[in-house]
């Protein structure tokens, strides 16, 4: 099976050689407080900023899940309130969340095909301001020039929600204070693991806000890492295939130029063949996640013929569940894959034409 499903998704062709070698090489044995784990993991977050390209001052740790990152950064971040901006499920889920924890959130949607702009007056003092950069329930994202403005304009915490896009497109980390990213999209790697990245300024404000009340407090987390060490026992497995990963990946600039050329052709291709985009503003389609709208009957036949010729389409997610199929445009998806699925989506269109 060739899988389009963004998240899980298709994970690097040679993780099953890594997953051997982490057996073989005793690492997944190993305590994480012995040196051998300890040094796995300095080295590891050492190469992943490497290659994300990630600022010397910020600070990288290794969690569960995206989810998780959400309730650290409501338990340990928020100091009364937090904005949410955003225009699709992932983005409500995060809203949703995190007032379960802190009662006190406000919200500020927008539409799918808007270009996002700050509303400086809907954002309250001390307020952290919650983005989600690439919408993956919609295939659409955020532009450089909105973080860059924010960043310019507030002195608020940004939390980003990078789930579906860190590691698939350069990132402009020094706008924003939180990044989170599951290693099930653009990492290329089986589930169960997420990435955290924070700016001194997050630090700087969860040392004022001092929740040290749970297991996975930002800053319990922090002083187990500033160790290379973790609050609990990690997933050594994880942390093992994401160091080989970012030692096999080029540089961000280089898997950026490749994500976002392959995006167009995706987009140019889907168009020429009579596929409804979801998104219409181009401004605001999404590079890692593309989404395809028709109509549910559809969508079903075509889910259903591409199963059958060994392709998994990614289903619709939220309110379009029904009525869209996604494609995941992540980098562990090889040429020879898009081609066959391509060359299949090509043939339905015809089909359908001729019917
Ligand atoms: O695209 C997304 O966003 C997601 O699929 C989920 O929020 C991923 O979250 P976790 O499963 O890693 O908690
Ligand atoms: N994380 C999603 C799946 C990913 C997706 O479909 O975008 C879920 O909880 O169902």
């Amino acid at each position: 099976m060739i899988t389009f499903y963004p998240g899980p998704s298709k994970v690097y062709d040679e993780v099953g050689q890594y997953l051997q070698e982490a057996f073989e090489s005793g690492v997944i044995s190993a305590n994480h407080r012995s040196q051998e784990f300890m040094q796995m993991l300095e080295k590891t977050i050492h190469d992943l900023k490497i290659k994300l390209a990630v600022p010397d001052d910020y600070e990288v740790y290794f969690v569960s899940s995206a989810t998780e990152c959400w309730e650290i950064i409501a338990q340990s971040l928020i100091v009364e309130s937090s904005l949410h901006i955003y225009n699709g499920a992932f983005g409500e889920k995060w809203m949703d969340y995190t007032n379960k924890i802190s009662r006190n959130t406000a919200e500020s949607p927008f539409e799918l095909n808007e270009v996002l702009v700050l509303h400086e007056s809907v954002v309250r003092k001390n307020e952290v301001v919650c983005i989600t950069h690439n919408e993956t329930s919609n295939g659409t994202k955020v532009s450089d020039d909105f973080f860059a403005n924010i960043r310019k304009r507030l002195p608020n915490v940004i939390a980003v929600d990078a789930t579906s896009s860190m590691a698939g497109v350069i990132l402009p980390w020094e706008n924003a204070d939180v990044w989170y990213a599951s290693v099930q999209k653009c990492f290329g790697l089986p589930a169960g693991m997420a990435v955290m990245i924070v700016s001194p300024r997050a630090i700087q404000q969860a040392v004022m806000v001092g929740e040290r009340k749970h297991y996975n407090s930002l800053l319990f987390t922090r002083d187990n890492f500033l160790k290379f060490q973790t609050p609990y026992t990690p997933n050594t497995l994880g942390i093992y295939l994401i160091s080989k990963v970012m030692q096999q990946v080029p540089a961000i600039a280089e898997v950026d130029f490749r994500t976002k050329e392959r995006a167009k052709s995706w987009y140019s291709f889907l168009e020429h063949n009579g596929y409804q985009l979801m998104v219409e503003n181009e401004a605001v389609r999404s590079d890692t996640v593309i989404a395809v709208r028709d109509a549910k009957e559809r969508i079903a036949v075509l889910k259903k013929a591409a199963k059958q010729e060994g392709i998994i389409l990614g289903n619709g997610y939220g309110k379009e569940k029904d009525t869209s199929f996604r494609i995941a445009n992540f980098p562990a998806i090889n040429d020879n894959e898009i081609a066959t699925l391509r060359e299949f989506l090509a043939r339905m269109a015809l089909k359908t034409v001729n019917e």
